[in-house]
């Protein structure tokens, strides 16, 4: 079943009103209180492209949910076939428990960018794209725009023509525009997209901020260090699959850390921590590649503190030069799963 179908008829994931099993019931539950759901959700485009192939998310509500991949891996037809931009092939979504016509007014999206006009002011901008609302009343119009940029951090700016700002406090000002009316969820496609790193900083900052006000923010990207500084959640893409989902801390958590000791004597060390009942530890020899260089030795850190490993190594008289908890990242889930690197020109 599609959205449109499913339109007119109670949104997916929808309790039956006579359901008497309570371990059915808190599933649908689940389901019909996130943010957004999707099962099976399919897109083949004309000539056989299959860009997304089924599709199961939750969106967690209160949750900011990194949708990752490489590019081309379907991240912008999905949030379309949220959007009812594109329909789907197969398969079922639905946001906020509703049917599309009723999410539609409480969901902010920034897809492909508003056209602002260079020549007039944040204010203006907004006034403008406001008035293109059918279903947004007049008389609070300045209200509503007043508080979009005061929510994304513009009110100083408010007045200054749009060409003379930032990359980044255009990319806030898009935001503001997904923001006009109250929203309690915002969906955006790679918004730190051709940001400079200053940009990049200011969109990660609000998209938190953003979160901390009650919002779920369902937000793509092809970066995965900024998806793990920025979200609560995440789902990996490739190909059009969905290959990991998950809590930031749980998908990591299927990869266990290490410890890093660097060090003149690698040999000793690797000992000591082999004394300490440490898994996999491994060691590269620095002095063997260049004189001088220092060695390395890792290895599963386990239950250990750190702290104890490194009065471990002093007391058996190795040379820390450095100590390190190794953590993985969500680049090493990818690697892990896929056998790949997250090539991000994929
Ligand atoms: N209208 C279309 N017709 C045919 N193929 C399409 C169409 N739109 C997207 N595709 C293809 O579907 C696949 C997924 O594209 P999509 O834009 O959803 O990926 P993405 O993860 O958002 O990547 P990017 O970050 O580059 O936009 C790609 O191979 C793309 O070429």
């Amino acid at each position: 079943m599609t959205t449109a179908t499913r339109e007119a008829g109670a949104p997916f994931g929808a309790a039956p009103p006579s359901s008497g099993h309570a371990a059915t019931d808190a599933a649908t539950d689940a389901a019909t209180d996130a943010a957004i759901v999707t099962r099976g959700l399919t897109k083949r485009f004309r000539g056989g492209q299959v860009a997304v192939d089924a599709l199961d998310l939750t969106v967690p509500r209160g949750s900011v949910y990194g949708f990752l991949g490489p590019n081309g891996s379907g991240k912008t037809t999905t949030i379309r076939m949220l959007l009812g931009l594109v329909t789907p092939t197969e398969g079922e979504h639905a946001m906020l428990g509703l049917p599309l016509a009723r999410a539609l007014p409480k969901v902010g999206a920034l897809v492909e960018g508003p056209a602002f006009h260079p020549y007039l002011s944040g204010t203006a901008n907004l006034m403008r794209l406001d008035a293109a609302d059918p279903t947004a009343p007049r008389s609070t119009a300045g209200r509503r725009v007043a508080e979009a940029l005061e929510r994304v951090g513009l009110s100083a700016a408010a007045g200054k023509r749009y060409r003379a700002y930032s990359l980044g406090m255009r990319q806030r000002l898009a935001i503001a525009a997904a923001l006009l009316g109250p929203r309690e969820l915002l969906i955006l496609d790679e918004p730190t997209n051709g940001l400079d790193p200053q940009g990049t900083r200011e969109v990660r900052t609000l998209v938190r901020e953003i979160a901390a006000d009650g919002t779920t923010v369902f937000v793509s990207s092809h970066l995965l260090a900024e998806i793990e500084q920025m979200c609560t959640h995440a789902a990996i893409m490739r190909a059009g699959r969905l290959v990991a989902d998950g809590t930031i801390v749980s998908l990591r958590g299927g990869l266990v850390s290490r410890i890093r000791v660097e060090t003149s004597d690698p040999a000793a060390a690797a000992r000591a921590l082999d004394a300490l009942g440490l898994a996999d530890v491994r060691l590269t020899d620095g002095a063997a590649l260049a004189p001088g260089l220092a060695g390395e030795v890792t290895a599963e850190l386990g239950g250990h503190a750190p702290e104890r490993i490194n009065a471990a190594l002093v007391g058996d008289g190795v040379p820390v030069r450095g100590l390190a908890v190794v953590r993985p990242s969500l680049e090493d889930v990818f690697v892990g799963l896929t056998g790949e690197g997250f090539d991000v020109d994929g």
